[in-house]
């Protein structure tokens, strides 16, 4: 059954239709890609998936019900959740604070529970740490679990980031061209971390221009161009299809036009 389907979905900036009838579908335990060119909407596609914005048109259904134009925070507090093409994390807090951040967006506790010390807080707060510290172990973080994140290499924080998004417990889990910015090392590494994120029971969704990682790491591909599905199918198929080798090439050549 497909946990996430998008019907349809349009979403217009001024004259420029960025999603154009949009429509894929993803699996409870898929790794999921969205590739195309530069400006093709896969940004958008997330945005609209996570709230950010409401397309015009279209429905975005997640486990059988309509979110398309819900708030980001009512997504979220669903089970969707997502990291940024540009690592956001609070530089002067530790890799463990960092990822409780994430935590408390899932916990229950109240500030007067908290202001109070209250049995509840004592016990939901032991409980916070103790999946950072599972967190911490599953993104091979422990080592750095005190240090301030500003400090830490490119790659650590892409995996803090990721931390921090599985804090709050999603079943979806989407990552915005994770593995930009990242030597061919730590994106070997990250690929790892993310197979183990799906071991673990979490579908995921993502971006990536990487095409080696994404032929390697995901199960199906939708391949998008101007804001419109050009093809899909598993990374075997869409290496083949003619369509993707041109959409990939024309925008190559039209980029050497521009220089
Ligand atoms: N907030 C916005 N306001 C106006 N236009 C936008 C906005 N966001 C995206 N667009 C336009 O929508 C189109 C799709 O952009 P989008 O960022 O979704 O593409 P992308 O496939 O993610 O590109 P990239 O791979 O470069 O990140 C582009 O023409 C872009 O200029």
């Amino acid at each position: 059954m497909s946990l996430l389907e998008l019907k349809s979905v349009t979403k217009v900036f001024g004259g420029v239709v960025a999603m154009d009838k949009l429509s894929f579908s993803v699996n409870e335990g898929d790794i999921y890609g969205i590739i195309g060119p530069n400006g093709a909407g896969k940004t958008t596609a997330f945005n609209c998936i996570t709230g950010i914005y409401k397309p015009e048109e279209g429905e975005i259904i997640w486990k059988g019900e309509n979110i398309a134009g819900m708030h980001p925070c009512d997504i979220a507090g669903k089970g969707i959740v997502r990291t940024f093409q540009n690592i956001r994390l609070f530089g002067k807090m530790s890799v463990a604070e960092n990822i409780i951040s994430g935590r408390h967006q899932k916990s229950k506790q109240t500030w007067f529970q908290g202001l109070f010390s209250t049995p509840f807080y004592k016990k939901d707060e032991k409980e916070n740490w103790l999946k950072v510290k599972d967190i911490m172990k599953l993104m091979g973080l422990s080592e750095y679990a005190t240090i301030p994140t500003q400090s830490l290499a490119y790659g650590i924080q892409r995996r803090v980031e990721i931390g921090r998004a599985l804090a709050t417990e999603p079943e979806l889990l989407i990552l915005d061209e994770p593995a930009a910015g990242l030597n061919e090392k730590e994106t070997f590494e990250l690929m790892e971390l993310i197979k183990r994120i799906k071991d673990s029971g979490i579908t995921v969704l993502l971006i990536e221009h990487d095409m080696d990682m994404v032929m390697q790491l995901v199960n199906k591909i939708t391949v998008i161009n101007f804001g419109k599905k050009i093809s899909e199918g598993d990374p075997e198929y869409i290496q083949s299809d003619p369509v993707v080798i041109e959409a990939y090439l024309g925008s190559e050549d039209d980029e050497e036009e521009e220089n």
